[in-house]
């Protein structure tokens, strides 16, 4: 089984971590000082659920030298998807599996202009993981829960049997369009108001009026999916906001916040502005998820 994964970051890491200590011929693809990193110190993963680990497995920054692959773990963010698959091209055959884990509600569109022939695993995660200045994994916390498109006319079963592991938690299910949608909600609040606030889920529910902010939050990207027919559960907002507000460990913030910190943008367009532009067409009022993408863009701007 020949298994590549591109997007060494946080998600894919772990990812990769599962994959190398279980498989033998894994690939990671990474780029510049990450791939140097990888090649010389080889993937270190830090981990509350696993410990700690160090993997070598082969790296390159050339899909084409790994060859046609059994299945293509894709771990990027979503403005890097597109030149992601395209780099990956050479790496398809006829039996070749792609499978995104990646936060979002497009990226299934995005890979299907690509790579319209090619069976794509749908799936969403729980998980906070992130890379250390050292390209060094950092996985914090006691869950890792991936969600997993099981389509009839998709192989997701082998996927599944390699990710079904120690330290990740694996649901195939039929309605992963409502799981994505869920967890992309919960994108829209917590990644969009962590990022506002340069600050915890703490922060935010230490103010009634923050708190009332994210419950608002969730709302307009829940009527957005409403809007746009899918089949969300009644009171999924509250489910959420509960699901948050009885969250044990409130120090966790989120990879949009770690971004915008940074001054990148990272995947602001893919949260805020997709909610703001999609309830503009719908005709949708979404005045908090405006205010919140207006103030962040303006970070992104001006660098604050
Ligand atoms: N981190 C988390 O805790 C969670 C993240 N997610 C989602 O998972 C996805 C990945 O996030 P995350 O792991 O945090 O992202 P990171 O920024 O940590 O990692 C992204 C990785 O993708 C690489 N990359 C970007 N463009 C390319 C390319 N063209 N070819 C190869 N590699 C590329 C980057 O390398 P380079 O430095 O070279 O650009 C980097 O290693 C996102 O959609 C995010 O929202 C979901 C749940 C939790
Ligand atoms: C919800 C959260 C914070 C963790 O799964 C996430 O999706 C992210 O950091 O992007």
């Amino acid at each position: 089984m020949k298994i590549m994964i591109t997007g060494i970051g946080g998600v894919g890491g772990y990812i990769a971590s599962i994959l190398c200590m279980h498989y033998p011929q894994v690939t990671l693809i990474a780029r510049g000082e990450r791939k140097n990193a990888l090649l010389r110190d080889g993937l270190r993963l830090y981990s509350d659920l696993l410990g700690t680990h160090c993997f070598h497995p082969a790296v390159t920054d050339t899909p084409a030298a790994a060859g046609v692959q059994d299945v293509l773990f894709v771990c990027v963010k979503n403005p890097s998807l597109a030149e992601a698959l395209q780099a990956l091209q050479p790496c398809i055959g006829a039996h070749t599996v792609i499978c995104c884990i990646m936060n979002g509600v497009s990226y299934a569109q995005i890979a299907a202009q690509i790579f319209p022939h090619v069976p794509l695993v749908e799936t969403c995660i729980y998980i906070t993981s992130a890379y250390e200045a050292d390209y060094a994994i950092r996985q914090r916390g006691k869950y890792a829960h991936l969600y997993l498109g099981a389509a009839t006319d998709v192989p997701h079963r082998q996927v599944l049997q390699l990710l079904q592991h120690n330290g990740l938690k694996c649901t195939a299910t039929p309605a992963i369009q409502q799981e994505i949608w869920c967890k992309y909600i919960l994108n829209c609040a917590y990644n969009v108001s962590t990022a506002y606030f340069k600050s915890d889920v703490a922060y935010i529910f230490s103010s009634p009026r923050r708190q009332n902010e994210f419950r608002l939050l969730l709302q307009e990207a829940a009527a957005v999916g409403r809007g746009l027919g899918i089949d969300l559960p009644c009171s999924i907002e509250e489910t959420i906001y509960n699901r948050v507000a009885a969250q044990k460990d409130k120090t966790v913030t989120s990879s949009l916040a770690r971004d915008i910190r940074q001054g990148r943008a990272g995947e602001l367009e893919t949260f805020s502005g997709y909610i703001v532009k999609t309830a503009a067409a719908l005709g949708i009022p979404v005045p908090y998820s405006r205010k919140y993408y207006t103030t962040l863009q303006e970070y992104c701007r001006t660098g604050a």
